[in-house]
């Protein structure tokens, strides 16, 4: 196949390692013209420290590369989605299967990533997959096993992103839950921050436990609630990310929580990171989410209230605590 991968971050990149290493034929686009020549001339980016990209990887900083694609693979941050699936529309047909690897939710019409593509490709009809599970592009690029979830109305179109991407290492489940995987997806984002909010104040394992549990609980509530299914939450999309993201020194999210656990503001603890940030993006609609489908979330709203209105972790944190009791 013809694939093109829109974003040469670091999950973009990986994900344009693995379809070459499949046999197809993969161009990894950048949005600026200037990273995919330093991309095509060194073979390195830097986002992926050590890793060299295979002699078959093309590149582009052209959006008229996904000519002909047979299949584009969006990987930008959630914020870019839109602006770039409206500039790859012309050059999408119906036979061309969009595959959605961003987890985010649109901020202002909380559109999933799947709706924002499938909104400005409509003229198309093109089929458009969520691809979501617990994956850090560090270790796959390294040929890790790890194991993701291909979601989608369509079983022809899940199945065939299975094909596309499923290798000895990179293990891909199909499901008929696109909503359940990409919200589980981008809400998990919230909790990987919150996770390492509690790390960087030096909180211990019974603490980490504790949120990841109850984190699942409101996951599960609002996911429910918007029409996702259990058995989603239960797999690698739902407690099988929240695991990884919580857990791992990979984690962008849990990285930026730890800085502000340790005193810095959301816009340093970003600015250090260095790469997007979900969760950030994510809070504000999840709790606009959580208000419509009346749903509770309050470590969504602590985190919210941290990130977004700057304020002081310990309050936030025992507020959480002492709210009033309750059966599990
Ligand atoms: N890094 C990882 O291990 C994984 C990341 N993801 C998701 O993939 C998405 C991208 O993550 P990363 O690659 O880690 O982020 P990154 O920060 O390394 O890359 C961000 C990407 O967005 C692109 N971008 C930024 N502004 C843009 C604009 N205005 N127009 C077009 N493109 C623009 C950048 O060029 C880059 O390709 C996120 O939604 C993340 O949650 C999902 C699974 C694993
Ligand atoms: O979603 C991801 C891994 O599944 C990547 O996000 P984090 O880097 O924040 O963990």
């Amino acid at each position: 196949m013809k694939v093109v991968v829109l974003g040469s971050g670091a999950w973009g990149t990986a994900l344009a390692m693995v379809l070459c290493e499949n046999g197809h034929d993969v161009t990894l686009w950048s949005h600026r013209a200037g990273k995919a020549a330093e991309l095509a001339q060194s073979r390195q980016n830097p986002q992926l420290k050590g890793v060299t990209l295979p002699a078959s990887m093309s590149f582009s900083g052209d959006i008229a590369c996904v000519q002909g694609a047979d299949m584009v693979v969006c990987a930008t941050a959630s914020y870019a989605v839109r602006d770039t699936a409206k500039a790859m529309a012309p050059y999408v047909t119906a036979e061309t299967v969009v595959v959605s690897v961003t987890k985010g939710i649109e901020r202002g019409s909380h559109l999933r990533m799947t709706q924002v593509i499938a909104s400005e490709t409509a003229a198309t009809a093109c089929q458009v997959v969520a691809l979501s599970g617990p994956s850090h592009a560090e270790e796959v690029s390294r040929k890790l096993p790890t194991g993701c979830v291909s979601a989608s109305d369509n079983a022809k179109a899940a199945e065939l992103v299975q094909d596309a991407f499923m290798n000895s290492y990179f293990r891909i489940y199909t499901s008929d839950d696109p909503v359940g995987v990409e919200l589980g997806g981008a809400i998990k984002n919230v909790m990987a921050l919150s996770c390492g909010v509690c790390d960087g104040m030096g909180f211990g394992d019974n603490t980490k436990a504790l949120l990841m549990t109850r984190a699942i609980t409101e996951i599960s509530r609002l996911v429910l609630a918007m029409g996702g299914q259990e058995a989603t939450l239960a797999g690698l999309a739902g407690v099988g990310d929240l695991i990884v993201t919580c857990t791992s020194g990979h984690s962008r999210n849990r990285q930026a929580g730890i800085l502000i656990g340790q005193g810095k503001s959301t816009q340093e603890a970003m600015d250090a990171v260095g790469a997007v940030v979900e969760g950030y993006y994510a809070a504000q609609s999840v709790m606009e989410l959580a208000e419509e489908f009346g749903v509770e979330m309050p470590i969504s709203q602590c985190a919210y209230q941290v990130l977004c209105h700057g304020r002081d972790v310990h309050d936030v944190i025992d507020e959480l605590m002492t709210r009033s009791k309750k059966g599990e």
